[in-house]
């Protein structure tokens, strides 16, 4: 997928697809030094990166978005440029928080780098909670649980082992849930959660 089947896909504006360009530039830049994502898959950037990203921002509420574990920016510094922010990202590496202020810096997004374990950051109001590649369900919502409130939407990206993840999730949490085939991913999905409070579903 090339940047221009990216913007068929799903619409931008000019001035945004120049900012995700630069995003991808640095990222490229910075691979080279540091390890931000699998190398392999660089050259499906925009598919698997900024596609698998970007299809969030249409089930997003507004206000502020805290993106758990964010890595070298997927997918919360995508939103921060799509859609504005503010959106929190939490990050413990300490490289990777260098990169994601350079690329906010660099792409004027409205994004806070928190360069902390999420467990110990304390908690602030916020819409939506989203993540990709942290944790199994039950563990990332444990990890979220400070910032969840009845309605947070959370909105996670999952593989192929969602399914598992959620049967597992929901010994311990109880939810309404909405799957969201992904639009990156043929086997993937979007686990799109709200009202998760701690209990079992016993009927
Ligand atoms: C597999 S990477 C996924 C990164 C990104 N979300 C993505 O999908 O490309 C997981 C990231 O979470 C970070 N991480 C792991 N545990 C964390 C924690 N407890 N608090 C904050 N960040 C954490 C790691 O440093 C790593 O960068």
């Amino acid at each position: 997928m090339t940047r221009a089947d990216f913007a068929r896909r799903i619409p931008v504006t000019p001035d945004v697809l120049d900012r995700l360009q630069r995003y991808a530039d640095l990222l490229v830049k910075w691979q080279a030094r540091i390890n931000l994502v699998g190398p392999s898959t660089i050259p499906a950037l925009w598919e698997r990166h900024m596609l698998d990203s970007a299809q969030l921002t249409a089930h997003l509420p507004s206000g502020p978005v805290l993106d758990l574990g964010s890595g070298a920016g997927f997918p919360g510094l995508v939103l921060a440029i799509m859609r504005g922010g503010p959106v929190h990202l939490v990050e413990s590496d300490v490289r990777k928080c260098a990169f994601l202020r350079e690329a906010a810096r660099l792409t004027e997004a409205d994004a806070v780098v928190h360069n902390v374990r999420i467990e110990t950051l304390a908690p602030f109001p916020v819409a939506a909670i989203t993540a990709r590649a942290l944790a199994p369900l039950a563990k990332l919502l444990e990890m979220a649980e400070n910032f969840l409130h009845p309605a947070v939407h959370c909105l996670f990206l999952k593989g192929r082992g969602g399914e598992e993840e959620l049967t597992d999730a929901r010994k311990d949490w109880m939810m309404t849930l909405e799957r969201i085939p992904s639009l990156a991913d043929s086997s993937g999905q979007i686990l799109h959660l709200r009202e998760v409070h701690r209990g079992r579903d016993e009927r």
